[in-house]
């Protein structure tokens, strides 16, 4: 696996004449200010958490969303997952235009057409491994698919925890759980929120591989946003936020190790945030510069 460079600000534009249509996420012009620009000093107040977002990824893409803090990364995949309304653009996800749709619609799209993967795992304690694999269809209004649990469960390596509740279950199970929850009702995207951020190296490194799956071996479209270079690494794409536009991608090409792809993020990374660093105290950088 490796990755490389491209440092255009509409990352995914080339693949707009062929996906059009037809393409599993799609921002145009996607601004979201967080405060209100009336009043004397209230511009000075006002948060531009996304500065005009423009992006198209496939389906069948798996794509990791990066970037120095407040950088805008959850803002994004809030907006794009249709948990936060743009202040303006708009957002499509599988040709369907989500910023036009009412709370309801919206709600029902959510539940139906994406899954989510969060950091916390956000398990019902209550419930067993598969009434939880389940909830989505309950929520859907949709008759529980108990083949279609074991399957997934299947899938993520759980095929014997069925009757199990999420506190008998290590943590890498649990986002296992959460994973075939994403999954169950074959979701045009899964969103993850830093889904390793809490799990150690080997357990992290056996969800990322799952979410590969997900991509390679069952269709799905992942966008992931994390903070972890190692698992960024495991995307076809990476995109990098910084104040709220993009700043960039590295892509995934030829058979360079994983370990080289890690580190050409990292030290990416590190550029951006000491940018972000400098940006907001000029000394920074200077200071930076005494102590090498
Ligand atoms: N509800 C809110 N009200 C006001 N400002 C907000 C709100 N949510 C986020 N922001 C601001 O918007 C900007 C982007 O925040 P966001 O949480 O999207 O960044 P992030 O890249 O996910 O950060 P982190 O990596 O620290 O989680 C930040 O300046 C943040 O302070």
């Amino acid at each position: 696996m490796g990755l490389r460079s491209k440092r255009d600000d509409t990352a995914g534009a080339e693949h707009t004449a062929h996906t059009r249509g037809r393409c599993a996420v799609e921002l145009r012009g996607v601004t979201r200010r967080y405060g209100r620009l009336r009043g004397p000093r209230s511009a000075q107040r006002a948060v531009h958490a996304l500065r005009g977002i423009d992006l198209v990824l496939p389906y069948g893409s798996f794509t990791a969303v990066m970037g120095p803090s407040g950088s805008g990364k959850s803002t994004f995949l809030q907006c794009s997952a249709g948990l936060d309304r743009p202040t303006s653009g708009t957002v499509r996800l599988g040709g369907t235009e989500i910023t036009a749709l009412n709370e309801n619609k919206l709600t029902a799209l959510r539940r139906t057409r994406l899954g989510f993967v969060f950091q916390a795992f956000n398990l019902l304690p209550s419930l067993t491994v598969e009434q939880n694999v389940l909830l989505p269809m309950r929520l859907a209004g949709h008759r529980p698919d108990r083949r279609r649990a074991a399957e997934v469960l299947g899938q993520v390596g759980l095929a014997d925890y069925a009757k199990r509740r999420p506190h008998e279950m290590s943590g890498g199970q649990q986002q296992r759980v959460a994973l075939a929850r994403a999954l169950v009702t074959a979701p045009e995207v899964v969103f993850a929120d830093e889904p390793t951020g809490a799990l150690d190296t080997a357990t992290a490194a056996e969800v990322l591989g799952l979410l590969r799956h997900a991509v390679d071996g069952l269709g799905a479209t992942v966008v992931m946003v994390t903070h972890d270079p190692a698992a960024a690494a495991w995307a076809d794409r990476v995109l990098f936020l910084a104040d709220g536009a993009f700043a960039g991608s590295l892509e995934r090409y030829g058979d360079c190790g994983a370990r080289d792809a890690a580190d050409r993020i990292a030290a990416r990374m590190a550029d951006l945030t000491s940018r972000a660093a400098q940006a907001r105290d000029p000394r920074a950088g200077a200071g930076a510069a005494v102590a090498a």
